[in-house]
């Protein structure tokens, strides 16, 4: 064997085939003692580094180090290299056979109800918050993920949501007059002060979990329990279910109103919709859980104060959503990095295991150390034991068989979470969730939703829409459905805007006042937790980076140092690379989405300390979240 090759270049295929390689350690059969003695000690350094779970042979390893003179650094940077060229061709092979697969005519895989095009969908219930046709679907953000790490073709053309575009684009402009702005900023903040004396505070709350959990079946009950959702229309969804032979789906599908998710069984993409406990107000928020719709799932996350998750308490099903390759673990650990601290544990279907206590008690045990491991203090979490389909424990209890459980009903727990702060004083931030041609009861015309972040927005006001020169004015402003004068931190609001072009309104795009501009950065210093890695991250490490509703493609430019989990005081500078569990300050440059383009990618991005909700970001690759964290300092 000859080593005289650059080890950048060599190819682990290549070294495979090698006949020199035939056997494990016939080939160093004339190595020196010394020799010997060095490669042995530079094998278990390269170990330390890749873990025991890499797919990289010893015999890669020491074939790697022989021809590097040992350099241990330089061998585990180049296998590392090889793997992911190895995992990205892989992974642009399944892209490829899923979009064979996808490449249905845009109606047969639209995602959204099928109402008029552009129009408002009907939804299930009186009060639901519009799901409207949207800029960007579900599918389209799967799709955005796979063309980020460049696996996919660009979609510009034949999905639903460029056909949704299509149809934005002929909203002609509203060039009318806006209205007059009818408050002082000091007295809305004053009557806001009054009402949260006489009103109940508005909380949101995510739904997660692995998935068929039984997220959207607890959730559908708990509505029709509550009386958000009449008989009438629950009969009409298990005549419905029943039909197509998924009776068992009949309160879910308050929930999955689109065809897809009819036909799969599954939820593909977030609903909205409100309910009211005797203290508090709810925007409810249904993710889904299976693991292809994660970008769904962190984008309703991002909008969420707080979360229910469902686990499945039946025989091996919830082991099955904990261990390896479920979602439990990654939903728990999405929620809490992006900012949800108080977490509702909902041990569903206990009726397949005879309303077990001990079953309950087990799966408690499992959960709760990974929880308070992952960031949740344990007086934050509550577990509760349920039964979805037959409704128990969720508003009342009335199982005699849970006569062991003395606590709180699922809706009590709910009742009893803390409302956060809202920060109303802060210079207002919505994060656009969604951009459509609205036609409620009440108002029509060019419309974007989004949850408010920070600040007040009020009919009449200007506000530029980043990234972009863009601004437009408030034309009418729709909370729950109904018209408002204006819409504080905290609430989900649909915004109508006037004297502004659709072209400039996208998902992600962040509203402001024109007088304090969230920045916009095209690099960003973070500071993060590495999460269950497979391998090291390295300088260059392409990722996707989700910032709200966002995701975009980014690379890890440079790691700046390890910190200390606790202090958060550097331990090593410059590191090599960064492994699983490890915290530590790096630096994030976008990437263009498609690679060769030209144009500088930039995002609306603020420093956690500037304004806490808009300075989260989480970082995937190859469909796994592999790192979150908060924005240091943003580069313009
Ligand atoms: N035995 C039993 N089955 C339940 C219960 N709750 C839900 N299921 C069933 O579990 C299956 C999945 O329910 P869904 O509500 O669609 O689950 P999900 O978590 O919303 O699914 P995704 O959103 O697709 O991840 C359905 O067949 C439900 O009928 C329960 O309490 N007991």
């Amino acid at each position: 064997m000859s080593r005289h090759r650059i080890v950048k270049n060599l190819d682990l295929d290549d070294e495979m085939d090698d006949q020199a390689f035939d056997s494990e350690g016939e080939d160093y059969d004339d190595m020196t003692e010394e020799q010997q003695v060095q490669m042995s000690s530079a094998l278990t350094a390269v170990h330390s580094v890749l873990g025991s779970a890499t797919p990289i042979t010893d015999r890669e390893i020491r074939s790697a180090l022989w021809d590097s003179y040992f350099d241990v650094d330089g061998t585990v940077a180049f296998l590392l290299d090889e793997l992911h060229k190895k995992e990205a061709a892989k992974a642009k092979a399944e892209a490829k056979k899923l979009a064979r697969q996808t490449s249905q005519p845009p109606s047969a895989r639209s995602t959204r109800p099928s109402t008029p095009a552009g129009s408002k969908p009907s939804t299930s219930t009186a009060k639901a918050v519009p799901k409207a046709t949207p800029l960007a679907g579900p599918v389209s953000s799967l799709r955005a993920d796979l063309e980020g790490m460049n696996l996919l073709p660009s979609s510009s053309s034949s999905t639903a949501s460029s056909a949704a575009a299509s149809e934005l684009m002929e909203v002609p402009v509203d060039n009318s007059p806006p209205p007059a702005i009818a408050m002082a900023k000091e007295k809305i903040l004053e009557e806001v002060k009054e009402r949260e004396r006489s009103e109940k505070p508005v909380l949101s709350l995510v739904v997660v979990g692995h998935v068929d959990a039984g997220k959207s079946t607890l959730m559908g009950r708990v509505l029709h329990e509550l009386g958000e959702i009449s008989d009438r229309s629950v009969e009409q969804n298990q005549r419905q279910s029943q039909k197509m032979g998924k009776g068992s789906f009949a309160y879910a599908w308050t929930f999955d109103a689109l065809e897809e998710e009819r036909e799969r069984g599954v939820t593909i993409d977030i609903s909205l919709d409100t309910f009211s406990t005797s203290t508090k107000r709810f925007t409810l928020i249904d993710a889904p859980g299976h693991r292809d719709f994660i970008p769904n799932m962190i984008s309703g996350a991002a909008q969420a104060d707080t979360a229910v998750l469902v686990v499945d308490g039946s025989s091996g099903a919830f082991e099955r959503g904990f261990e390896g390759g479920g979602q439990t673990r990654e939903h728990a650990v999405l929620v809490r990095s992006l900012g949800v601290q108080q977490l509702v544990v909902a041990v569903n279907k206990l009726d397949a295991v005879n309303w077990s206590q001990t079953r309950f008690e087990s799966i408690r045990s499992q959960l709760q150390p990974f929880l308070t491991q992952s960031g949740f203090q344990p007086t934050k979490v509550s577990f509760i034991p349920v039964g979805a389909m037959s409704g128990e424990n969720l508003v009342e209890r009335r199982e005699l068989s849970l006569d062991w459980y003395e606590g709180r009903t699922l809706v009590e727990q709910l009742d009893s979470l803390d409302v956060p702060t809202r920060a109303l004083d802060a210079p207002l931030r919505i994060p656009v969730s969604n951009v459509f041609k609205g036609q409620s009861a009440t108002a029509s015309g060019l419309a974007v939703s989004g949850r408010v972040e920070s600040g007040i927005v009020q009919v009449g006001e200007r506000l530029c829409a980043l990234p972009g020169d863009e601004s437009g004015a408030v034309r009418a402003l729709e909370v729950d459905g109904e018209l408002v004068p204006y819409a504080v931190a905290g609430v989900n609001a649909t915004v109508f805007l006037s004297g502004i072009d659709p072209l400039h309104l996208n998902v992600g795009t962040v509203l402001c006042p024109p007088h304090q501009p969230v920045p916009v950065v095209s690099s960003f210093t973070a500071q993060i937790m590495v999460f269950d890695l497979k391998y090291p991250i390295t300088a260059g490490y392409a990722v996707e980076l989700f910032h709200h509703s966002r995701d975009i493609p980014a690379t890890i430019s440079s790691l700046d140092a390890v910190l200390d989990k606790t202090s958060g005081a550097v331990t090593k500078k410059n590191p090599r690379m960064l492994t699983k569990g490890s915290s530590a300050r790096i630096h994030v440059q976008l990437r263009p989405p498609t690679s060769g383009a030209s144009r500088r990618t930039t995002i609306p991005l603020e420093s956690f300390a500037a304004n806490k909700s808009m300075g989260r970001v989480l970082f995937r690759r190859g469909g796994e979240t592999i790192a979150a964290g908060i924005v240091l300092d943003v580069i313009s």
